[in-house]
């Protein structure tokens, strides 16, 4: 997750296809091969080879609607990363099975229609212990993954940067490592070339050298990470100095937030009807109606149930949106929860310390949702800004409601600028709001408006404050 700080003047309209193609092109390749790790053998990290696939959820708590939801998130989750989903069952159970999950009738019938339908993976809608991941596998007899393990291979099939590619990877062996005896065993119960059961000495010391590595391995990738952190505060404590107000534009994934800053900036990045089409973040740089300029950041999309090593690694990119000035909290109207996954970003922006921004919520996709469902969203966020990416319809509204949420230049002050210091009128004109200006000998006198800081670079030149 790069901060990528291209402020192109004029219209790129093919970073975004240009990205889509590449991804395109990797997927059969990515899709092999992405959760595998180059130094750790692959009898302990399994790739996720997902073909067709067969869903398992527990339904412990809500509405049926809800426990619907969950598994069609799912199956989203699934066909992003590649698969195809032909079947999906919901068990209605107060909680789940401590040994596989669902309970042992259920298990009988997922064998069934995994045999019926001739699928090769069982993706479990929650995060599956170490041991109910070995009991499923070998009740079932095919691969057995969790959502955990799900939404990790998207992010590392979607990861681009350095950052994001070692951010996750620092997740997925951070998953794997308590999982490494598990996996372990079930490998070599494959392989049968260890002499069966009882006789695992030669496992257990592999066991012991593969853990090394992983921590070894997950050191570097924490050293890496400190190192990309440092350019990355590098390059927003300039944008900071600047004081360029900033804007970061948050939401669940596939909630359009990529198409948003499209529509506004004019950016062209990569829209995908798929989960966690952005990782890496961009910024663009935008200018009030007045002409003072301000940053808007796409950002990392959440989901329910983000899992939290990928939290963690993320921490450095998800805090970008902590240092923003405004929270654009885009929600997809034309979901059948959009309350629901308010909540769930809302919990992550909590976590990365981002709840006291001022929030701005806008309901996207107004093109796809019907008049009384409008009236339904309206009275459940009255203060929000209805909007469509696609038709463009209320982009000039959320526009003029960004602007205003922004923070305001208060300081009214008349300055005589010396001509020599040009670079102080065109921050004049870029940050504050400039309200008359005169030439006269000694330099420009202009009067304007200005928020603190510009107010105290000024302070040598000030004819008259108030
Ligand atoms: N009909 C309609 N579709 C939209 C609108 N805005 C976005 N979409 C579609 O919704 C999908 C997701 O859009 P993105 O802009 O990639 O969403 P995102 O929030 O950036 O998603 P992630 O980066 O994956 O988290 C794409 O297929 C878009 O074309 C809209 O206003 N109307
Ligand atoms: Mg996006």
């Amino acid at each position: 997750m790069n901060s990528q700080e291209d402020f192109p003047s004029g219209h790129t309209p093919s970073t975004g296809e240009l990205d889509l193609e590449a991804r395109q092109a990797l997927r059969r390749v990515v899709g092999l091969a992405s959760t595998e790790l180059e130094d750790v053998t692959d009898a302990e990290y399994r790739r996720l080879r997902l073909e067709r696939v067969v869903l398992v959820g527990v339904w412990t708590e809500g509405t049926i609607d809800d426990a619907e939801n969950s598994l069609a998130e799912l199956a989203q989750l699934a066909e992003t990363a590649g698969s195809e989903v032909v079947d999906g069952l919901i068990q209605r159970r107060s909680k789940p099975d401590a040994g596989t999950f669902i309970g042992s009738g259920k298990v009988r019938e997922v064998k069934d229609t995994v045999e019926a339908l001739g699928a090769d993976t069982v993706i479990a809608d929650g995060e599956l212990s170490p041991g109910q991941l070995i009991a499923l596998e070998k009740a079932i007899n095919v691969k057995v993954i969790d959502r955990t393990a799900l939404i990790l291979d998207i992010f590392a099939q979607h990861a681009k940067s350095a950052e994001g590619k070692a951010q996750v990877e620092l997740a997925q062996l951070q998953y794997l490592l308590p999982r490494l005896r598990g996996w372990g065993d079930a490998m070599s119960r494959q392989g049968g070339s260890n002499g069966g059961v009882g006789l695992r000495g030669p496992g257990e010391t592999k066991l012991e050298t593969d853990r090394r590595r992983i921590r070894a391995k997950v050191a570097k990738l924490r050293r890496e990470l400190a190192k990309l952190t440092v350019t990355r505060e590098t390059k927003r404590d300039s944008r900071t100095r600047n004081r360029v107000p900033g804007v970061a534009i948050a939401g669940y994934t596939n909630a359009g937030k990529s198409s948003l800053l499209n529509a506004l900036t004019g950016a062209g990045i990569l829209v995908q009807d798929a989960l966690f089409a952005t990782l890496d973040t961009s910024t663009r740089r935008s200018r009030t109606a007045e002409g003072r300029e301000y940053t808007v950041t796409d950002t990392v999309g959440f989901v329910r149930h983000l899992p939290h090593q990928l939290v963690e690694a993320f921490r450095s990119t998800l805090e970008e949106v902590a240092e923003a000035d405004l929270i654009v909290h885009v929600i997809d109207g034309s979901h059948p929860d959009p309350l629901g996954q308010a909540e769930a970003v809302r919990e992550v922006l909590a976590e990365v310390g981002a709840e006291e921004i001022p929030e701005l919520v806008v309901v996207n996709k107004l093109d796809l949702v019907a008049p009384d469902d409008v009236l339904q969203l309206r009275s459940d966020w009255p203060d929000a800004v209805f909007v469509s990416a696609h038709s463009g319809e209320g982009i000039d509204k959320l526009r003029a409601a960004i602007e205003q949420a922004l923070p305001q230049p208060h300081t009214m002050l008349t300055v005589c600028i010396p001509y020599v210091r040009g670079d102080l009128v065109s921050r004049l004109r870029s940050r504050g709001e400039v309200l008359s200006t005169e030439h006269r000998g000694d330099g420009s006198v202009i009067t304007a408006r200005v928020d603190d800081a510009l107010a105290g670079e000024l302070r040598a030149f000030v004819l008259e404050k108030d």
